[in-house]
C-alpha cells in the first residue's frame, strides 16, 4: 500500500500505530535514501561474521523485513529473533515470516526491557533514534552486555551535522529526495511535525561516541547517504 498517512492535517506525533504499519514496507523504502542498499549490506557485513546457530536479534524488527532477507541470504542455520512494541507491526511480521517460510521468534516488548542472552549479532536499523537520549545510551550498553566475545553490532541512523550550514544544507537535501519519491511538501511538512522530539539524532561522531563508551572496541560507518548512516561496532 502507498504511504499517505501525512497527506492529512496531523492530529498527534509520530506512533508506529496500525495505520503507519499498514504502509510501513513504502513509507521506509521511500523515506530512508538507499534504504534496499543499507540492507543488503548490513546483511552482506552480518554474513561474515555468523556461523551455525548463532543468535541474532533486531531490535525494532518492524514488519521483519531484515530478518527475513538475512535468513535468505545467509548460509547458516541462524535463531532469529525480532523485537518491537508496536503489535501492529509484529501481526505484519508473523504473517511475511510465514509466507516466506523463515522461523523467527517475535517478541512484543519494550526494548530495554528484554533479555538478549548469548547473542553474536544485534540489528537495529533506524530505532535507537526514537530512544530518549539517557535511555538510548543505557540500552547500548545493554546490547555490548548481552553480546558474545567478537560480537556485532550493526545499526543505522538518521543524523545530523554539528555544523549549522552543513546541517541546513542536508535537511534541504533529504527533503529533495523525499520530493523526488513523491512526497508533497504538504506530506513532508505534517511528518517534519509529527517526528518533532519523537525522533532524536544524534550526530555520526555523537553515535561512535556512545558506542565506544559502552565498552565496544571499535566502530565504523559502512554506509552514508547525506542524513542517514550505517554503524557496525565490534566487541572484542
Ligand atoms: C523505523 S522502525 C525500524 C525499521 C526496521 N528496523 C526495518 O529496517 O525494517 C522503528 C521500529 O522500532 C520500534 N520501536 C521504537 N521504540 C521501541 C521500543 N522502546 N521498544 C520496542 N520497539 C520500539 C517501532 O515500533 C518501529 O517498528
Ligand atoms: O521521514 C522522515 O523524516 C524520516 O526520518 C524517515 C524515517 C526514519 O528515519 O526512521 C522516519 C519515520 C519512519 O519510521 C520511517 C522513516
Amino acid at each position: 500500500m502507498i504511504d499517505k498517512v501525512f497527506n492529512k492535517s496531523i492530529t498527534k506525533q509520530f506512533e508506529f500505530d496500525e495505520e503507519v504499519a499498514s504502509v510501513f514496507d513504502d513509507m521506509l523504502n521511500r523515506s530512508v535514501p538507499f534504504y534496499k542498499e543499507m540492507q543488503r549490506l548490513s546483511i552482506n557485513f552480518a554474513c561474515n561474521f555468523l556461523n551455525e546457530n548463532d543468535k541474532v536479534y533486531d531490535l525494532g524488527c518492524s514488519t521483519a523485513s531484515t530478518l527475513i532477507e538475512l535468513s535468505k541470504h545467509c548460509k547458516h542455520e541462524l535463531k532469529l529473533i525480532g523485537i518491537d512494541n508496536s503489535s501492529a507491526m509484529l501481526n505484519r511480521a508473523a504473517k511475511k515470516a510465514k509466507a516466506f517460510g523463515v522461523e523467527i521468534e517475535l517478541i512484543n516488548a519494550d526494548l530495554h526491557d528484554v533479555n538478549y542472552e548469548n547473542a553474536k549479532l544485534i540489528l537495529s536499523n533506524y530505532t535507537l533514534q526514537f530512544i530518549r537520549p539517557l535511555q538510548r545510551e543505557k540500552l547500548v550498553k545493554k546490547i555490548y552486555d548481552s553480546l558474545e566475545e567478537k560480537g556485532i553490532f550493526i545499526f543505522s541512523e538518521k543524523v545530523i551535522s554539528s555544523n549549522s550550514t552543513l546541517n541546513k544544507q542536508s535537511i534541504d537535501e533529504y527533503y529533495e529526495f523525499k520530493k523526488t519519491q513523491g512526497y508533497s511538501e504538504f506530506e513532508i511538512s505534517q511528518k517534519r511535525e509529527a517526528l518533532e522530539n519523537v525522533l532524536i539524532p544524534y550526530t555520526e561522531e555523537e553515535n561512535k561516541k556512545m558506542i565506544l563508551d559502552a565498552g565496544f572496541s571499535h566502530c565504523e560507518t559502512i554506509f552514508k547517504w547525506v542524513n542517514f548512516a550505517t554503524f557496525i561496532a565490534i566487541k572484542n
